[in-house]
Order: C-alpha cells, then structure tokens, then sequence
C-alpha cells in the first residue's frame, strides 16, 4: 500500500474554497503534478474542473430539503450524516489514488461543521487512519474583507481556531481575495491581521466585539445603566477573547489571492510542508482515549 496525501479546504460561506480549489488544481497541473478532486459540498454547482468524486452523485442538497422539509442547514447535516453512513462511496475511489496525487476536498461553507457538529473530526478520522491512512493538511479560509470589522474578523479567528482544534491536522490559515485589500489597508496594519495583534480588539474603543454587542438605546437611566454594563462585560469578553487567541499564538494566514499563480503556488508549497509534516509524525490516537471514556460513569 503506498502513501497517500491530500487537503481538506474549509471555511465560511463565499470564503473563496471552490475557486481557492480550481486555482491549485490549475497550479498542479501546469506543474506536472497530479490531482485528485473530491466535492463534498452538495449544494455546490459550478466547477472549473469537473471532480472525480462528487457526494451530489450520492445526495443533493436541493432533494433533501425538498423531500425532508429540512432548511439549508439542516438539509447539510442530514446529507453529512447520510455520507458517514455510506463511506464506501468515499473510500472506495480513493483507495485506488496513489501517491503521485494530491487528494483536494472541497468542503461546505456551513460554519456549524467546523464548531460544534462531530461529523468533521469522524470523517477526518476515517480519511487519515485505517487503510486509507491519507497524510493530511487542513487548509481554512477566511476572506480579507472580514478585516474592516475587527469583532468579525476576530470571530472569523476564533472559528478557524475552533476547526484547528477538533480536527488535530497540521493546519494553515489563509486570508483569501486579498486583490481586494490590496491598496486599501496599509502594509502595517495588514500586518496586525496577518500575525493576529489581539490589542486590535482593545485600541479601538469604537470597534470590536463590544461594538457589536452594544444593545441600550439611550432613552432614560434604566437603558443607560444597561448599555454601560454591555459596555464593561463586553471589555472584559474582549480581553478574554484576545487572551485565548494570544495564549495559542498558533494563529496566522497566509495572503491568498486566487487569481496570482505566485500566491497560489506559495501556498501550495506551505500545504505540501504540513503534509510532509504530517507524515514524519509517528500516528497518534488523539481521541481514542475520549472514545473509549465511559461517559455517564457507569461500568
Ligand atoms: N476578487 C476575488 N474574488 C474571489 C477570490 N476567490 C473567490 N472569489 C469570489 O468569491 C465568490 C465566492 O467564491 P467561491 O469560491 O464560490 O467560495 P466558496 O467558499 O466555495 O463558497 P461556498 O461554497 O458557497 O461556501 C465568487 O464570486 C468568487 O469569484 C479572490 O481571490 N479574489
């Protein structure tokens, strides 16, 4: 069996995954390498490349909600849990892909899938161990748009924490469609995204998470009083916030525009350096011990 590896690309509704997965699959191409390409997201309808494996061939969103009555969201779920019902379709194909490739997944844009929801780290689970054994890098995207809005951009940064956290993959963080900042913020301040500068959340007192959270309308003492605890309580969530992000210091992007061969091709080599990473590491069971706890105590 020889080895196998692969990038999982995820991040928030219009992220810039689908067209973040053509340029690489363009980039691979005109450098002789070989791909794989793996559409997991059965909302998804247009592609520059046609995928090898696309779960609309095992269920599409559109019937789902049709026949279930279920809304987007939950539409999402039901066609995940669905997939982890009938991996075969997923693995079966990606057994025969050998080394030479490089496996891309595309991924929806649902951010419940990189919170709360298991159905990412079993299905991760299942792609990295056992006989498909694939040597992955998470690639998560967030647009550069998002650094207007300090409290969005930091929530933005709290999420892909979140996906580092339950999925355990050698992970890179992309800013993407940076051609569309570019010139508008200066290279200094950029800089403060890039490495995340957590005061970012404090130096503004017109910004942040305490901006957005700021309810009282100011029409008597009661709502004044409410709106100067928002106020306090949202500072001090601030700093937690900036604490937690500053504690991991794992957090930074790197600059993506989908549209510059060059840029593509930096991250390329940054997704090809995890995955070597990944494969120098002897395998590790991370959850199997949370797996095999027995929750409610009882013997
Ligand atoms: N200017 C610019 N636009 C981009 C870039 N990448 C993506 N876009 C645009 O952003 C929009 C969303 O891109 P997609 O690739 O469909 O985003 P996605 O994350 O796959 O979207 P969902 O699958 O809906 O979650 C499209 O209109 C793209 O043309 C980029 O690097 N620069």
């Amino acid at each position: 069996m020889g080895s196998r590896y692969g990038t999982i690309v995820m991040g928030p509704a219009g992220a810039g995954k689908t067209t973040f997965c053509s340029a690489l699959i363009e980039h691979l191409k005109m450098n002789r390498r070989s791909c794989f390409y793996v559409n997991l997201d059965p909302a998804a309808e247009d592609f520059a490349y046609t995928p090898d494996i696309d779960i609309k061939d095992l269920i599409s969103l559109e019937d789902v909600m049709e026949e279930l009555h279920l809304g987007p969201n939950g539409g999402l779920i039901y066609c995940f849990e669905f997939l982890l019902e009938n991996l075969d379709f997923l693995t079966e194909p990606l057994e025969d892909v050998t080394e030479e490739y490089l496996i891309i997944i595309d991924m929806p844009g649902q951010i419940e899938l990189y919170s709360h929801v298991p159905i990412l780290p079993a299905l991760v689970k299942t792609l990295t161990r056992g006989s498909l054994n694939i040597s992955m890098c998470a690639a998560y995207l967030l647009e550069s748009s998002f650094i207007v809005d300090r409290s969005k951009f930091f929530s933005g940064t709290l999420s892909a924490m979140s996906a580092m956290l339950m999925l355990e993959l050698p992970h890179v963080n992309i800013l993407s469609k940076m051609d569309l900042v570019k010139g508008q913020v200066a290279r200094r301040d950029l800089k403060r995204f890039i490495d995340p500068d957590t005061s970012l959340l404090q130096d503004a007192p017109e910004s942040g998470l305490k901006y957005e959270y700021k309810t009282g309308v100011d029409n008597g003492d009661a709502d004044e009083k409410s709106t100067m605890l928002a106020g306090e309580t949202f500072a001090s969530l601030n700093r937690a916030v900036a604490q937690l992000i500053d504690e991991f210091s794992l957090v930074s992007f790197l600059k993506l525009d989908a549209q510059n061969e060059d840029s593509v091709g930096t991250i390329l080599s940054y997704i090809d350096d995890c995955i070597q990473f990944h494969e120098s590491q002897e395998p590790k069971e991370p959850n199997d011990q949370l797996d095999d706890m027995d929750v409610d105590g009882m013997g």
